[in-house]
């Protein structure tokens, strides 16, 4: 578990506590946890661009709990990364609240996986096949609750639907009587991939707790979020996809501004990303920017320098592009 400058000191944002800022009646944006994608770079870039909320990618508790090795490759913070909430997969109450203890004084909260529909992880007793064992996700938050002393300290779950909205509707009445501080709604069943997302779904789920709900799915831009968040009733609304093609999304802008990819370039050497996350990044962020031709060519680059230079090439000089 690196943490690049005050490990020890809890960050004056973490005042930011973001149970307020679901009550506060404005709409709070969330980057969603993403596999290999939220990490630190990217939620400090996301959050220089109107992100209220950040989630780590999901993190195996098990594993981070057992080995050193995993905490340090897989959880890194700073004093500027919150609200932060940390992501695990859990299948276990004392191993999830050993979890928690150890990020508990980086962040704001810990969220359980409770959507992810891939087989490994479903094979585990991770992810989706929680939504059908509300008692595991009774004892997962109740143990966590017992053993962190904050009662800030948020314990959040995120789930998918499902094809029966009615058992949605109880597992989420149980978990907001076992003490959740909110529920994320993927607005998908564990089946579904491409299908339209049920945004009714989820503002009938909001419509029968009290707690703090999250819209997520198929979200492209700051209009969008506002639409869902209009639609559903709901209190915030989380993106996955749409901040990685657009990491400015959310303060408004329809394309990735240059301005942008020019800070991923700063932030990313700043804080040593590896080169793979690097230009993964920018290969998401200029898609709809680049030619098929140009993409042959950016995506063929197999160093940061190459990487460098072709975009001073392209997109002119760092300086200019930061003033536009
Ligand atoms: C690359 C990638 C990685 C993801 N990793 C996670 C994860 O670690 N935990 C999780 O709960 N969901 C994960 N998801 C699902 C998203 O959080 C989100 O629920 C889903 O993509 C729908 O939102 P979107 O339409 O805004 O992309 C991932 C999605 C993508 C595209």
């Amino acid at each position: 578990m690196r943490s690049d400058s005050l490990p020890t000191t809890i960050c004056q944002e973490r005042k930011k506590d973001p149970i307020e800022m679901f009550h506060s009646g404005q709409l709070v944006k969330v980057c969603a946890p993403m596999v290999r994608y939220s990490k630190l770079a990217f939620r400090t870039l996301v959050r220089k661009y109107s992100c209220d909320l950040c989630y780590t990618p999901m993190i195996i508790a098990a594993d981070f709990v057992r080995s050193i090795k995993a905490r340090d490759s897989e959880f890194t913070t700073n004093q500027g990364d919150c609200p932060l909430i940390v992501q695990f997969a859990a299948n276990d109450a004392r191993l999830l609240s050993d979890a928690a203890l150890l990020v508990c004084p980086y962040a704001n909260g810990i969220d359980i996986n409770c959507g992810c529909p891939q087989r490994w992880a479903m094979a585990d007793g991770y992810g989706a096949c929680l939504i059908n064992k509300p008692e595991l996700v009774h004892d997962m938050v109740r143990q966590v609750r017992n053993r962190v002393e904050s009662p800030r300290f948020s314990v959040s779950i995120k789930i998918r639907i499902h094809d029966d909205l009615a058992r949605t509707i109880d597992l989420c009445r149980k978990a907001e009587a076992t003490g959740v501080s909110w529920i994320t709604v993927h607005g998908r069943t564990v089946e579904e991939r491409h299908q339209p997302v049920h945004y009714d779904a989820i503002k009938m789920i909001k419509e029968n707790v009290s707690i703090p709900i999250v819209a997520n799915g198929d979200i492209r831009s700051l209009k969008e979020a506002e639409n869902v968040w209009q639609m559903t009733g709901t209190d915030g609304v989380m993106v996955a996809r749409g901040l990685l093609a657009n990491p400015a999304m959310f303060a408004g802008y329809e394309e990735t501004p240059l301005k942008c990819i020019w800070d991923w370039v700063d932030i990313s050497l700043e804080l040593g990303t590896p080169f793979m996350c690097f230009h993964q990044h920018l290969m998401y962020m200029m898609e709809k920017i680049t030619s098929r031709q140009e993409k042959r060519v950016f995506n063929a680059l197999s160093s940061t320098s190459a990487v460098l230079d072709y975009l001073t090439d392209h997109y002119g000089d760092e300086s200019l592009s930061k003033s536009l």
